[in-house]
Formats: structure tokens, sequence, C-alpha cells
């Protein structure tokens, strides 16, 4: 993807943020909200065969999305994927933005 297409994308997903070739987004949760929160999101992943990179804290969790099949560069699919987390994170009411 060019960097204008990465913008692009980014505008519409409110609340990603891009780290070098990576997007990330944090929410708030407590530890085991975000257990049940990882087996929804791992079962979306195998669905569509892209899997985020995922950080449990006690209080918060961090989700990481590239595609390593590109040589860890930005895809339509890191894209796509972070909008069906945005889609989970609702329906586990996960705080934005921990
Ligand atoms: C074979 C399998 O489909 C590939 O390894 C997929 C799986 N999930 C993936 N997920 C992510 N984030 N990047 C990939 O390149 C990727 N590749």
């Amino acid at each position: 993807m060019t960097d204008s297409a990465i913008e692009g994308r980014l505008l519409e997903l409110r609340g990603w943020s891009r780290v070098g070739d990576e997007i990330t987004r944090s929410f708030g949760i407590r530890y085991h909200g975000g257990v049940a929160m990882i087996v929804h999101v791992a079962d979306v992943e195998r669905l569509i065969g892209h899997h985020a990179d995922i950080d449990l804290r006690w209080d918060r969790i961090r989700f990481g999305i590239t595609t390593h099949d590109a040589g860890y560069k930005l895809t339509d699919a890191d894209f796509d994927l972070a909008a069906r987390i945005d889609q989970i994170a609702v329906a586990h009411g996960a705080e934005p933005e921990a």
C-alpha cells in the first residue's frame, strides 16, 4: 500500500495509529474481559486468515497488525481485521484508548 492509501484507511478507522509498518490500538478492559475478547477475535481471525499480535495486561489490551506474508508491510487485510476488532471491542464493552 502507498503511504496515501494507508493514511486514507487510517482516517476511516479512528483510534488506530500507524507505528512503522504496523497499525496499533489499545482498549481499556479488565483481564478476564480481555480473555473473552481474545477468544472472539481469534474466531474471526481464523475465518479471515489474518492474525493480530495481542498484548493483554490487567486493565487493557493492545492489538498490533501487519502482514508478515508481505514482508511485514501494511495491506488491506490489516485494515479489514482492525475494523473487525473495533466491532468486537464494542460488543465486549472495551473502552477506547486505555
Ligand atoms: C498461511 C496463512 O494464511 C498466513 O500465514 C497468514 C496467516 N495470518 C496472517 N496474519 C497476519 N497479520 N499477517 C500475515 O501475513 C498472515 N498470514
